[in-house]
């Protein structure tokens, strides 16, 4: 049997750090939404019992170090499955890039996975699986618009943001998250609106939807790697309503509201960088179901 499985790039709205914890994780509220920009993750059976990753891209491991094959493997071992499984992984969103690639493509193997091995298991349960891979798991599982809080693992969906344009720049360096983290200054930081971003959405207001976007991360991303704020300078000077780093970066993503003013983004940036990309928001409930 064979099962395919759409993996969604997200974008954070807004991300704010509240604190250092214990476990050296930190604790974050931030608004994710899930962009159309997508892997393709094929799972078939295979006779061997075990997992195999096929990937042609050179910066995606193909073992154990990669966030499907861990993701098999969770489900493997707390199920004892005497099963083998190939995993397929087409990918399109950039590697490193804080678009939460290898954890969508972990959270769609989980789905796929309980799918081809009738598992039986509802998308909390395997949201709360997915957050022993990685803090992003748990929001790739479900899609959609979501708060996530705790270091990033609970999950409160909102309304979704209105339909616009996504246009994404993607520099060719590749960014660590932990460094990021390591080197933020929770004395200094600018707190986004995280609420006002909320209710934003709820209000289906673009204008203030592009006026609360923030990410404390970004200040801290911008110091080591400048040439994401010379892509931010570019974004907003070819048009873009509103510019943000996502995530840990260094992706760069502005809303445009208008078809019309699209090219002139997109064309503006391909003379900066490599990997640009302009696609639909995807932020509605349940699109993964
Ligand atoms: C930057 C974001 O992508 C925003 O959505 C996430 O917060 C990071 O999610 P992720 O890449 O899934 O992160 P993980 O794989 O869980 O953690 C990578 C590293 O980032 C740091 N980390 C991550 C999440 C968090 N809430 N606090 C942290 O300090 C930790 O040093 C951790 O070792
Ligand atoms: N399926 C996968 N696809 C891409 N990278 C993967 C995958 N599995 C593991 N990795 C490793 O994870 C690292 C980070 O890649 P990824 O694309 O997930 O980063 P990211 O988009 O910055 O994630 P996040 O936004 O969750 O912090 C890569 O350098 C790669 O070695």
């Amino acid at each position: 049997m064979r099962v395919l499985e759409k993996a969604p790039a997200k974008i954070n709205l807004s991300l704010d750090v509240l604190r250092k914890r214990q476990d050296g994780f930190h604790e974050v509220r931030m608004i994710m939404t899930t962009i159309d920009l997508a892997d393709r993750v094929e799972l078939v059976d295979i006779s061997p019992n075990e997992i195999r990753i096929v990937s042609h891209n050179r910066f995606v491991p193909d073992d154990q170090r990669n966030l499907a094959y861990q993701a098999a493997k969770l489900l493997k071992d707390r199920f004892n499955i005497e099963r083998g499984v190939s995993i397929s992984i087409t990918k399109t969103i950039p590697v490193a890039a804080g678009l939460a690639g290898g954890s969508s493509d972990a959270a769609a193997t989980l789905r796929g996975l309980n799918k081809l091995w009738k598992l039986g298991l509802t998308l909390d349960d395997l949201a709360k699986l997915g957050a022993e891979i990685g803090s992003d798991v748990s929001f790739c599982v479900y899609g959609g618009t979501a708060l996530a809080t705790g270091r990033g693992e609970m999950i409160q969906q909102i309304d979704p943001p209105p339909h616009c344009w996504v246009v994404l720049a993607k520099p060719t360096i590749g960014v660590s998250t932990a460094d990021v983290y390591r080197n933020l200054n929770l004395q200094t930081v600018q707190h986004p609106d995280v609420d006002g971003m909320v209710n934003a959405l709820h209000n289906n207001h673009y204008e203030k939807i592009c006026s609360l976007m923030g990410n404390v991360l970004e200040d801290v991303t911008l110091r080591m790697h400048p040439e994401v704020a010379n892509i931010k300078e570019q974004m907003k000077r070819f048009g873009a309503d509103a510019v943000l780093m996502s995530g840990s970066g260094p992706t760069v993503f502005g809303l445009v509201q208008y078809e019309s003013r699209l090219p002139r983004v997109y064309n503006g940036l391909r003379g900066f960088c490599d990997q640009v990309f302009a696609v639909r928001m995807l932020g509605e409930r349940n699109i993964l179901d």
